[in-house]
């Protein structure tokens, strides 16, 4: 498979890291107070990115990385030394697009695929190699400018969608209330099934490693739609192409191998099974309690883990008394489970938030976990 060459970045071509707390959690090391950053902290909630985004498209902001930067620095600028981390922005369906299908943003909408995978003979369509250099190589030139303007403020997530998360849109042809589509996929055809989550892995493997190469300094793989799924569906379908991300990723950067972390959404039924498949840290929706979920991960591994979550996002819609007392309580949480915390919530942040209430959990982490 020929690739187009990219330049390898190492720490030494950034500016240096001034606030490690993400990285040293992600790892198991104890922290001063439980890091902190948000999913879908650069988003529709912040008028900022609204205004932004009234004048440019979706995937236009993604593939120009002075936009996607500006993005991604956005909530980093607003809320100052209360976020420990970022994230690159960009989206999980740029996979599906480098594989050569068309994905359209629709406001107010969500994506929406115009010629979804609807039987097995599609697969044909998809393109039978991808140089993620060519296809993708905006999102490692976004990741390379973000690191630079973020000037080691705090650590830049890179990411990508889980392979069963992108099956699950490229044969839904967008966001489902029962993925029936493609469900139907796993159950009609468990062989052609099982062909685009291989293909998918080794792209989205390719993917992390050119991310990584480009700066990312973490990395999280977003199972969204892992929810969907039985217990014994998820052991078959989204499990060993997860474990062969991780464990593969992890082989491929050697001693460049940054942190990974899981985020296998409404998956409560697979912890001991994450907790075996390679990454440093487990993110939990807020349906899971912290002290079980620790249980759950020490029987199934010796090796140390990180729990990221895990506050329902809709306690933001409550009175800020109200957020306090919950996250409070949910880093309360946290330490008696004991093990390294990243704080967030269970799921991203929602557009009809109130970027205050952001501020006011960000403020009540820092103040909750510092205590000892
Ligand atoms: C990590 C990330 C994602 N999207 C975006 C980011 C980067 C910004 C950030 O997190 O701060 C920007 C990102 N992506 C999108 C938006 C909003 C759209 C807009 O601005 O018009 C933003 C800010 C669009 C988008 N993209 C997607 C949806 C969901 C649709 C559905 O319900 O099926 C939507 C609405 C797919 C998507 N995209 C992503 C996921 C995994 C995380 C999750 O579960 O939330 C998923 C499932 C990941």
């Amino acid at each position: 498979m020929s690739s187009t060459q990219q330049r390898i970045l190492t720490d030494a071509d950034f500016p240096p890291l001034r606030n490690d707390l993400l990285l040293r959690a992600a790892r198991g090391e104890p922290t001063k107070h439980a890091p902190v950053w948000v999913m879908r902290q650069a988003g529709r909630y912040l008028p900022e990115f609204r205004a932004m985004r009234a004048e440019h498209d979706f995937f236009r902001v993604c593939r120009t990385p002075e936009l996607a930067a500006r993005l991604t620095l956005q909530p980093i600028e607003r809320y100052g030394d209360l976020l420990d981390g970022s994230i690159i922005f960009s989206d999980i369906l740029v996979v599906p697009q480098a594989l050569g299908m068309t994905v359209e943003m629709v406001p107010g909408k969500g994506p929406h695929f115009p010629e979804p995978l609807s039987v097995p003979e599609d697969l044909n369509r998809l393109a039978a190699s991808v140089d993620v250099v060519a296809e993708l190589g905006y999102m490692f030139d976004a990741i390379t400018l973000t690191r630079q303007q973020l000037d080691g403020r705090v650590p830049l997530f890179g990411f990508c969608g889980a392979p069963w998360t992108l099956m699950a849109y490229m044969v839904e042809g967008g966001g489902s209330k029962t993925f029936s589509k493609a469900k139907t996929w796993l159950y009609k055809y468990p062989e052609a099934s099982a062909q685009l989550l291989g293909r998918l892995t080794d792209v989205l493997i390719d993917f992390l490693v050119g991310q990584v190469n480009a700066g990312a300094q973490i990395l999280q793989v977003f199972d969204s739609w892992a929810g969907e799924l039985s217990p014994q569906d998820f052991e078959q379908f989204s499990l060993p192409y997860l474990r062969r991300i991780a464990t593969e990723v992890r082989g491929r950067l050697g001693d460049r191998a940054v942190p990974m972390t899981v985020f296998a959404k409404g998956a409560h039924y697979a912890l001991p099974g994450l907790a075996q498949a390679g990454y440093n840290g487990i993110s939990l929706d807020w349906t899971l309690s912290p002290v079980e979920a620790r249980r759950q991960v020490a029987a199934a591994t010796s090796e140390t883990i990180a729990l990221q979550g895990n506050l329902d996002p809709c306690v933001l819609f409550a009175p800020h008394d109200v957020i306090r007392a919950r996250t409070r309580e949910m880093v309360e949480q946290f330490k008696t489970a004991g093990g390294a915390h990243i704080a967030n919530l269970g799921h991203g942040m929602l557009p009809d938030h109130d970027p205050e209430a952001l501020r006011v959990f960000l403020e009540t982490v820092r103040e909750a976990s510092s205590k000892q």
